[in-house]
């Protein structure tokens, strides 16, 4: 059981949001939908919450076809970045909403914000109105208010986006815990690699109304399917025929090794435990003049003794995921 989407296809005009879209969600996962700005994630949570409708295409939801059910007959939570919350009820109220106009029992409905309250840590501001509390706090409500009504799916559109980075941060490392203790099936929208690969147990990536990937954080960092993805969910550096990523480009600072690449060290930026090397390469390599970036351990970087103008040779580190420098983007 679980999310299925199939074959969803949404047209703006003649502009494809999503073109063909399938993709499977499991039950009690927390999935990430990533990518760039327009590409179609919001439209496709929209379609799974009954927003929006698919031109073509179908959508269940634990085993009930949804494709023609109305948002409130989906059993599903929302929750979107700029939420609308009730201004002039409290914290308890705002959460207590969903319950009330279900009808149902007064003490039932204490009973449950009291443990929703608990479990967004807002018990103490039970009493306080919206306006009361921080951003973070005001996210943490609106989740409490999603989950009021028990749905089988959490559709989350961006939740943190409005939020700053700290906030941002304490907010991914809860829902995770949050999500842990209640296992409901919740999908994200994000356009942050980082806060996918830190919260989800596996990402979707979209581009351009497709699906490019399904996958891991892991399996998506070591094995991306397309250079888009690998771009996209990390820093991306090109060693002649190759791309690759900057932490498995190996140093030497005397030839040797077979295949390896000369050049110069032009940068060289300490940031905290890692030193970061531009090396230029001499024009015989075709790369023009595009340096590679080269992220090494500062011990390491120490043991290499290098410093600007070194003379380094380069080789793509024995595992390293690399993709061909031809289709690079
Ligand atoms: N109502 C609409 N009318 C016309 N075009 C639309 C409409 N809604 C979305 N689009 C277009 O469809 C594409 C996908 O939009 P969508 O909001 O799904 O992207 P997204 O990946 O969520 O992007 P973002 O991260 O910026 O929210 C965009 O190019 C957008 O301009």
């Amino acid at each position: 059981m679980s999310i299925e989407v199939t074959n969803v296809t949404k047209k703006y005009g003649d502009f494809y949001a999503l073109d063909d879209v399938s993709v499977s969600l499991p039950t009690g996962q927390l999935t990430a939908l990533l990518g760039p700005s327009g590409g179609g994630k919001s439209t496709l949570l929209r379609i799974i919450a009954g927003l929006d409708t698919a031109d073509s295409g179908t959508v269940a939801i634990e085993g009930t076809n949804a494709t023609r059910l109305p948002p409130q007959k989906r059993n599903v939570g929302f929750v979107f970045q700029h939420y609308a919350v009730f201004k002039h009820m409290t914290v308890a109220k705002n959460v207590a909403f969903g319950l009330e106009i279900r009808k149902t029992p007064k003490a039932e409905v204490k009973r449950r914000v009291g443990e929703l309250l608990e479990l967004v840590h807002l018990s103490q501001f039970a009493d306080r109105l919206p306006s009361q509390l921080s951003g973070g706090q005001r996210q943490r409500m609106a989740l409490a208010r999603a989950l009021a009504v028990e749905p089988t799916v959490l559709l989350l559109d961006e939740p943190f986006g409005a939020l700053d980075a700290k906030v941002r941060k304490e907010l991914r490392d809860w829902l995770r815990r949050l999500h842990d203790e209640v296992h409901v099936t919740t999908v994200f929208v994000t356009h942050d690699q980082e806060e996918a690969m830190e919260v989800a147990d596996e990402i979707v990536v979209i581009n351009h109304g497709r699906v490019e990937q399904v996958g891991s954080p892991d399996q998506l960092y070591d094995e991306p399917a397309s250079d888009f993805v690998m771009g996209f969910l990390g820093e991306v550096t090109r060693l002649g025929p190759v791309r690759l990523r900057p932490h498995d480009v190996e140093v030497a600072t005397s030839p040797g090794r077979a295949g390896a690449i000369p050049g110069t060290v032009t940068r060289l930026l300490r940031v905290g435990f890692e030193v970061r090397l531009q090396v230029q390469l001499g024009d015989e390599f075709g790369t023009g003049a595009e340096p590679v970036s080269v992220v090494l351990s500062r011990s390491h970087a120490r043991s290499l003794d290098l410093e600007l103008g070194s003379k380094v040779w380069l080789t793509a580190a024995v595992g390293a995921v690399t993709v061909p420098a031809m289709i690079a983007v």
